[in-house]
């Protein structure tokens, strides 16, 4: 049963937990408050991590985080949700269980596989579960382009290889997907939506920074948001890729490796447009 009466926009993130704050569990809660949606979580892992890596990852029971869903759902309800990290075929089963058993939706899925460091989120004999659990029930993917290949299975080095392994996505049972260019190489950091008609782009001048701990994590958040809100998707995709881009462009430099991005850019330099979209949205 999902509450819509409410005026207040509620937003859940289903997600691994980052002790230093600039992706995960806290990256959503963060983004979801400076775009004035209720936040709430449901913890699939704790990680101990830093700048500097993933120094450790504790896994939860799947029924705890089952658990954190029903009670989220029973009392306050929800308008839209994400899912970030989810390490193991156990914990995916039992969020897809959930999902199917309260209808909720709209679901924006950010297959998270590896961190930015290196390390495994993903247990790779979990991807294909992954596939046939919340691939399924999405209204939105956010696959980077690594994690866009391995969905796929396919190199995607140019722009027609990224439009395939987009319909190949759809295919799976996703409504929509934005394929993100963060790891493009070139001037522009260009994200490619899908949504089973027409093919948008999202671009914006790729920023020199070492500072990206969290992206994926806050541009998939930031989507979420909007779809409490109610708003459509392009409008959705289009304040999300804006809400990072100001994030990435005015970094905190905290901590001595890769750091977080800056949440409250979005809200402090309001008056700066910085991304273009096509077609215009
Ligand atoms: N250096 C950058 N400059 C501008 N935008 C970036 C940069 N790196 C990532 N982005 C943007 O941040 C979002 C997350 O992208 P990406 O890094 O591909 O995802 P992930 O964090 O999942 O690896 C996308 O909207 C992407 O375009
Ligand atoms: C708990 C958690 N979730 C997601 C990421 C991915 O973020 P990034 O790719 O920027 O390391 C992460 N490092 N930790």
């Amino acid at each position: 049963m999902i509450t819509t009466s409410s005026r207040i926009s509620r937003a859940l993130t289903i997600a691994g937990s980052d002790s230093g704050g600039g992706a995960g569990i806290q990256a959503d809660l963060k983004t979801f408050q400076e775009l004035n949606a209720f936040g709430m979580s449901a913890i699939t892992a704790v990680t101990v991590q830093n700048t500097l890596g993933v120094h450790g990852i504790y896994e939860l029971d799947a029924e705890i985080v089952a658990r954190q869903i029903d009670a989220v759902v029973e009392d306050l309800g929800v308008d839209a949700l994400k899912t970030g990290m989810i390490s193991n075929s156990s914990i995916l089963e039992i969020i897809a269980d959930r999902v199917k058993r309260y209808r909720l939706s709209p679901l924006v899925v950010d297959p998270v596989m590896v961190a930015k460091g290196g390390a495994l989120l993903l247990e790779k004999s979990a991807q294909h579960t992954l596939v046939n659990t919340l691939i399924p029930l999405a209204r939105l993917v956010t696959p980077n382009l690594p994690e866009a290949e391995v969905l796929t299975g396919k190199r995607l080095n140019t722009e027609d290889a990224r439009k395939e392994a987009a319909r190949q996505i759809l295919d799976m049972g996703a409504e929509a997907v934005v394929i993100k260019g963060g790891h493009l190489e070139g001037e522009f950091s260009t994200d490619l939506l899908f949504d089973g008609e027409s093919f948008h782009t999202f671009t914006s001048p790729r920023i020199s920074t070492r500072h990206t701990h969290g992206t994926g994590c806050t541009f998939s958040a930031a989507v979420t948001a909007e779809l409490a809100k109610g708003r459509p998707l392009l409008e959705a995709v289009r304040i999300a890729k804006e809400f990072v881009t100001r994030a990435i462009a005015h970094p905190l430099e905290l901590g001595g490796g890769h750091g977080p991005t800056n949440h409250w850019a979005f809200r402090q330099y309001r008056n700066q447009t910085v991304i273009s979209s096509s077609p215009r949205t």
